[in-house]
């Protein structure tokens, strides 16, 4: 393996029950606070009320910003900055998915710098600084709650971009597996895939010697792939909201990428495709995924054939290796087709009308990937398979 260095001190803080915990985490930071969320599901489901009752406990002013978009906007993280500076706001809270604690950090580093926030979204710029956050999490995904990465969308120029600072992880992540209750099927099925990917992001590397790395992200998958089922037939079986809210938390704070550099193109070719028709992330993976696979399958075939075994129970006796391979990458895609994942980009609606506009904004930093190093030619043959 690489040699690393890892940190990650956001307080993880999980179980049903754990809002109630919110008003002591707030003890350390200042009396006013601006509460993050999106379109409401917070205020349906309860969540709104527990968090204002805790707020109202630890005597904090509060001020609000709500509506933040899935797959968030520019537009309303400078509405954030400006109240964090207009208001002189001690620290942020968001209450919601990775779009809401995506978009609370690009707040926190925007109300401590003087120019536009895009500078450092777009990577101009490093982050200087940034307030204070904390997160209580309502949708199993992204890991945002435990990682200091964030993806925000430029709508006016069509840009979705993933930007990090080193030392932006929340404070805190409150996760209790009964808020996710009442996240829809098939935002739930979105979830999964996100995490799988996630896990497979950094399954794909050349790194040699990593055998604790490839088990925790065997058994992360084989997992979710045992749970997800049970979930998408029973959305209130607590046990199962359980197992992938952590997995999905475990999948990306860090753990499984030490020593390992992942391989990361299939988000960065997702991406420019939610930049332009703004389709759910997870969903544009499930599509986009196996068509990477298939793509660059001849440049790592044995780690393929590894994934079929160890995961997908791919009997390999018999069998060349690159057809082991390749029975792995349909076992995904049947699993899931099975749990209602989409599988092609009509199923959006997409045609090829717009695959040139989107392959120059997946190049946009030059050529990516581990596996394969990935040039425009390879990302417009990876949308043609995903047509
Ligand atoms: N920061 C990271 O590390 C990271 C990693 C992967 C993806 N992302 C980004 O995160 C975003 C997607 O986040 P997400 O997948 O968590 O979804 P999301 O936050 O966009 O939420 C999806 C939908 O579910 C609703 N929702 C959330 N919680 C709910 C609940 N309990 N009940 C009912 N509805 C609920 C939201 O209102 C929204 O409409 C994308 O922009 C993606 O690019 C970030």
């Amino acid at each position: 393996m690489e040699t690393f260095v890892h940190m990650n001190p956001t307080k993880l803080i999980f179980g049903q029950g754990t809002l109630m915990k919110l008003k002591d985490e707030l003890k350390p930071f200042g009396r006013k606070v601006l509460l993050v969320y999106g379109g409401g599901s917070i205020k349906r489901n309860g969540v709104y009320d527990g968090v204002k009752e805790q707020l109202t406990l630890a005597g904090r002013e509060v001020f609000e910003l709500g509506g933040v978009e899935p797959n968030p906007r520019l537009s309303t993280v400078h509405k954030g900055v400006d109240i964090c500076k207009r208001e002189g706001i001690d620290f942020v809270l968001a209450v919601g998915g990775g779009s809401v604690i995506d978009c609370a950090k690009a707040i926190v580093v925007g109300a401590v710098y003087d120019g536009d926030v895009w500078d450092i979204i777009s990577k101009k710029l490093y982050a200087p600084g940034a307030l204070p956050y904390g997160a209580v999490l309502t949708l199993a995904a992204t890991g945002s709650e435990m990682n200091a990465a964030s993806v925000i969308t430029n709508w006016e120029t069509k840009e979705k971009n993933g930007w990090y600072a080193h030392f932006n992880h929340p404070q805190f992540s409150i996760l209790d597996p009964a808020f996710t209750y009442t996240v829809p099927l098939d935002q739930t099925i979105n979830g999964i895939v996100d995490i799988m990917t996630h896990i497979l992001e950094q399954y794909f590397h050349h790194t040699p010697n990593a055998p604790v790395q490839d088990a925790f992200c065997e058994a992360l998958l084989r997992t979710v792939v045992r749970t997800a089922p049970k979930l998408a037939a029973n959305l209130e079986d607590y046990d199962s909201r359980e197992t992938i809210l952590y997995a999905g938390t475990m999948a990306l704070n860090g753990t499984l990428a030490m020593g390992t550099p992942g391989d990361w193109a299939s988000h960065n070719i997702e991406h420019a495709v939610s930049a332009v028709y703004d389709i759910a992330h997870g969903a544009g993976l499930a599509v986009l995924y196996p068509c990477w696979m298939e793509h660059v399958l001849d440049d790592g075939v044995a780690k393929f054939k590894q994934l079929a075994v160890e995961v997908f129970g791919v009997d390999p006796s018999g069998k060349e290796d690159r057809e082991t391979a390749l029975a792995g990458i349909r076992a995904l895609r049947e699993f899931w087709t099975s749990i209602g994942a989409p599988s092609r980009l009509k199923d959006f609606g997409i045609g090829d009308e717009r695959f040139e506009e989107m392959a120059d904004k997946a190049m946009a930093r030059g050529p990516f990937g581990t596996i394969k190093t990935l040039g425009r030619e390879d990302v417009l043959a990876i949308y043609r398979l995903a047509v």
